[in-house]
């Protein structure tokens, strides 16, 4: 913000600021896109975010804004600035966004990046809003490139809806600069003796036609550098009498309400309760980090906004779970003809088996799938009391999810995982870095019931991968499935609203153990295994980066378990889990190799948090006692090898 050091304060602060464009999208409903200058719905622009990209006929004044039509520059390889080396196309769906909105006189939301140079005043923040404007000119204009081309461009003039109060993005001192009424100044139009097109005298140094078709176009009087063009007064002093449409949202939206929630029509994990808020107090726009409410993301800002959250039923759950299954006819799986499948019956679970192929003709890992029977999950102290157990844990603070920077994170383009998350015990770090909360000494009942049941599936799942392989003479590698299980020492606590998501990534860091076991709660799910685009394996996609076609799908329903074991099923793989309602939690326990942890600090506290209770650790043996003589009784009858 340095190049705005010596210039005015505000004569007011933003309706809206932030430091995060994401925290900008989400909080602003005409301002979804993360990424573009143009914000649009059915291809009718809403909001302009005007940042770093300026050019010399741009303006920032108090009551008009003058910008080019975003989108057609290339990034010169010499000079490194961001140029045009052809013609603006009419086909992009900035120029086309704009156009409409000019045609339809829709109200278009201005905000400005603290990046751009030509910001009037010293911004307090990266991200502020403006004001609503109109659009009152598109018109097309010839400049020359680098290269000595001359092209064709577009630039857009807007003017702010509501002349009367004062801009607050004016110098706080002295009065309101280019402050205009409609009527007061016009600026003169004619016609082309050419082509019969009007244009408006646009340019100081004399009229020409703005018709980029006829060949009077950017024609003047006298010769002229196309470069040096300025603006003619009256051009910027015109004010325009405002007749349209009033905006589609409020500038400042407010509060997500409880109402719904209280009245039993929403639960209050829905989507609407995962976007972000502007504080009432600074007007920083917030995003949606914690489970339990909106925090101000503003540094010393205590403000708070918290709505309840009711108990998502097994009713409902139900209902997803036929939907989701009818969606995927049936009994889902997706299998890759590579992948060895058997199943069977275990203790309550009806066990699904998928061998995964490594690049060299062997086995390298097993992906189970423990599908909970209806009475596993009914029993008293079964999967339902467990899930609404983690409600109430959840509800109480007990435990407490966040979400956290996926990427950039620090920068003002930083961006959070869609789902919220804790981690118990031992460090661990996939990418996205969750601060431990506790050692399990110390974990909340419902994490460590998971656990027991977790740790249970992982010896299970790693005993029959071998027995079923060796039966069925399948050559798996040792290096990557070791024969015994190692006992877990951290969990990894997700909990996603609706429309949460974890996308294609592998759980392999470096001090990462060979088993990983994931319980489900709550709404469906669909997981998917895919190679990885440097492998040898599976079928490539449409796609031009090159990306696999999934080789594996299921649907993890309320109670599933799945374990893949296997360490070089995150060198080959990926996997991305989707679920398909309001509310799901998955608990994830894994071993963390503490000798690979380089920190020695974080090894030490890691060796100490993931120390699990003796009463926990093997305090689940399956369903109805089935498991009790594990060593022998399990693998007998189940695992008939099948297509
Ligand atoms: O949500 C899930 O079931 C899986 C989550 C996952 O893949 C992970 O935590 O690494
Ligand atoms: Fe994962």
């Amino acid at each position: 913000m340095d190049m705005h050091a010596n210039k005015p304060e505000p004569y007011d602060r933003p309706p809206v600021c932030g430091e995060k464009r994401a925290a900008m999208s989400n909080a602003l409903p005409y301002f979804r896109q993360h990424q573009s200058s143009i914000s649009s719905m059915d291809l009718v622009a809403q909001a302009m975010f005007i940042d770093s990209l300026v050019g010399d006929r741009d303006r920032f004044l108090s009551q008009v804004i003058i910008t080019t039509v975003g989108g057609g520059r290339v990034l010169d390889p010499t000079s490194k600035q961001m140029t045009r080396v052809q013609d603006q196309s009419t086909d992009s769906v900035s120029y086309k966004a704009i156009m409409n909105a000019y045609r339809s006189k829709n109200p278009v939301a201005m905000i400005a990046g603290a990046g751009n140079p030509l910001f009037p005043v010293k911004p307090e923040h990266y991200f502020n809003v403006l004001d609503y404007f109109h659009i009152t000119d598109i018109w097309c204009e010839a400049t020359m490139n680098k290269s000595g081309q001359l092209v064709k461009h577009f630039m857009v003039r807007y003017e702010k809806i509501d002349l009367e109060s004062r801009s607050w993005w004016t110098p706080k001192e002295g009065a309101e600069p280019d402050r205009h009424d409609v009527g007061e100044y016009v600026c003169d139009k004619h016609t082309c003796s050419s082509c019969g097109h009007v244009s408006k005298h646009i340019y100081v140094q004399g009229w020409t036609c703005l018709e980029k078709a006829c060949h009077k176009f950017m024609a003047f009087d006298t010769p002229i550098d196309v470069n040096d063009l300025e603006y003619n007064e009256n051009f910027l002093r015109e004010r325009t009498l405002y007749n349209g449409p009033g905006p589609k949202f409020p500038l400042v939206p407010e509060l997500p309400s409880s109402l719904p929630i209280e009245e039993g029509i929403k639960y209050g994990v829905e989507k609407e309760y995962k976007g972000g808020i502007v504080c009432p107090q600074c007007h920083f726009a917030s995003r949606r980090l914690d489970w339990t409410g909106w925090y101000c993301e503003k540094p010393g800002c205590d403000f708070k906004h918290t709505t309840p959250m009711r108990d998502v039923s097994l009713s409902l759950i139900k209902a997803e779970n036929h939907t989701l299954l009818n969606k995927k006819k049936g009994k889902f799986f997706l299998k890759h003809p590579d992948i060895q499948y058997g199943s069977g019956e275990i203790s309550g679970y009806e066990v699904h088996n998928f061998f995964l192929p490594g690049v060299s003709g062997n086995f390298i890992g097993s992906v189970f799938v423990f599908k909970a029977l209806k009475k596993t999950c009914q029993r008293p102290g079964g999967i339902n009391d467990l899930y609404s157990d983690m409600q109430k844990s959840l509800r109480s603070g007990e435990i407490n999810l966040r979400r956290n920077p996926a990427r950039n994170a620090g920068h003002h383009m930083e961006e959070v995982t869609s789902h919220f998350s804790s981690n118990i015990g031992a460090h661990y770090k996939f990418g996205v870095v969750v601060k431990t909360s506790c050692g399990f000494d110390e974990a909340p009942e419902p994490a460590l019931e998971a656990l027991a049941r977790l740790t249970w599936a992982g010896k299970t799942a790693t005993k029959n991968a071998w027995m079923d392989a060796e039966k069925r003479g399948l050559d798996v590698s040792k290096k990557s499935m070791p024969k015994g299980f190692i006992d877990f020492n951290e969990e990894l606590i997700l909990g996603y609203f609706e429309e949460s998501k974890i996308s294609y990534h592998d759980d392999g860091e470096k001090e990462l153990g060979p088993t990983v076991a994931t319980l489900s709660l709550g709404s469906p799910a669909t997981m998917y295994f895919r190679p990885k685009k440097r492998t040898t394996l599976g079928k490539a996609t449409k796609s031009k980066k090159g990306e696999r076609q999934p080789m594996l799908g299921f649907v993890l329903e309320h109670g599933d378990m799945v374990v893949m074991h296997g360490s070089d099923i995150h060198k080959y793989y990926e996997h991305m889990v989707e679920p398909e309602g309001v509310l799901r939690y998955a608990m994830t326990c894994r071993y963390i190799r503490p000798e690979a942890i380089p920190d020695e600090d974080r090894r030490r506290e890691s060796i100490e948090k993931g120390k699990v209770p003796a009463e926990w650790k093997d305090k689940y043996q399956g369903e109805d006692g089935i498991g009790d003589e594990q060593e022998s009784g399990v693998t007998e009858n189940t695992m008939p090898v099948s297509a």
